[in-house]
């Protein structure tokens, strides 16, 4: 048990926290390779779950499958209990926000902007109210707004909020990509590879954000190759090898595991699918 006031991952409440995603035997196929293959996780209210794996080895077609931009070939993922539709905008409905390897913002609105678009699934005034532009709408729209600042600044963005996305440097415009996500209301935030091109400060920062963002009631599940900021934050890891999970558990688990020392080293996984190798750069 730490006795600062920082920030720590919550492994050592004693409480087992309620299952909020439940993903069961997922498995993707893309004609003859099998990029996922029977895949069972599960995400509790409050956690900060960590995924990691090789290069190829199958956490962006993973994410992929929980949000609904893929149909899994089998399983089911299911979400406070009720089985998700494979629809993207059916699964922000329900609860559950993104973030994108690749930056996919609209580079040509203001920051302001891009995270109204995101508030857009929880915006109840249908087209009518929008033509018609009547009081509920102009109500709606201030909610937005306020909404849209309120992330803006506890993302560290708000005096941007009049800048093109574009114009943002790069560690700002993956910020906005979270402000963005949490437009939402989601109870789930998954990260895919959150401090990519980030120098060490920015990933420090980005560190301090997931933890905010969790201290908020939102768990977070998040892809990463950074080790040190998957074990600072993560309750659990779970690591895919060749689109199988091969462990998952605390760091000294995952650190002290065989099959994971030899993945990373790049030797071929005993009974895993041909056609992928582990690269070892990924150790860094
Ligand atoms: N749409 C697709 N069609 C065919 N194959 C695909 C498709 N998407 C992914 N793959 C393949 O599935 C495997 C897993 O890829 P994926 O991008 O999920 O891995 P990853 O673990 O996210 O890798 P990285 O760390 O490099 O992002 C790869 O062999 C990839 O080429």
């Amino acid at each position: 048990m730490t006795t600062s006031n920082a920030p720590t991952a919550v492994s050592d409440r004693s409480a087992p926290a309620r299952p909020l995603l439940e993903v069961a035997g997922v498995t993707m196929r893309f004609g003859g390779l099998t990029a996922v293959n029977n895949v069972s996780l599960t995400v509790g209210e409050g956690e900060i779950i960590g995924l990691i794996g090789p290069n190829g080895a199958g956490k962006t077609t993973f994410f992929n499958c929980l949000t609904g931009l893929y149909v899994p070939t089998e399983g089911k993922v299911a979400y406070k209990g009720t089985v998700l539709p494979p629809k993207p905008h059916l699964v922000t409905q329900a609860g559950i926000a993104r973030t994108f390897q690749n930056i996919r913002l609209f580079a040509n609105m203001t920051v302001l902007e891009n995270v109204l678009v995101g508030r857009h699934s929880r915006t109840r005034e249908g087209l009518f109210a929008a033509i018609l532009r009547g009081p509920s709408y102009h109500r709606a729209e201030a909610e937005s707004r306020e909404r849209a600042m309120e992330l803006l600044a506890f993302t560290g963005l708000a005096e941007k909020a009049d800048h093109l996305a574009r114009n943002l440097p790069y560690g700002e415009q993956r910020k906005l990509e979270i402000a963005r996500a949490l437009a939402s209301d989601p109870g789930l935030l998954l990260l895919d590879e959150p401090t990519a091109g980030m120098n060490p400060q920015e990933t420090r920062a980005a560190e301090e954000l997931v933890f905010a963002i969790r201290d908020r009631g939102v768990s977070i599940l998040v892809i990463e190759h950074d080790m040190r900021f998957i074990f600072n934050l993560c309750d659990r890891t779970a690591v895919l090898v060749q689109g199988q999970k091969i462990v998952e558990g605390d760091r000294e688990t995952v650190q002290n595991d065989e099959r994971v020392i030899t993945a990373y080293l790049g030797a071929p996984l005993e009974g895993a699918a041909e056609g992928t190798t582990a690269a070892p750069e990924d150790t860094q």
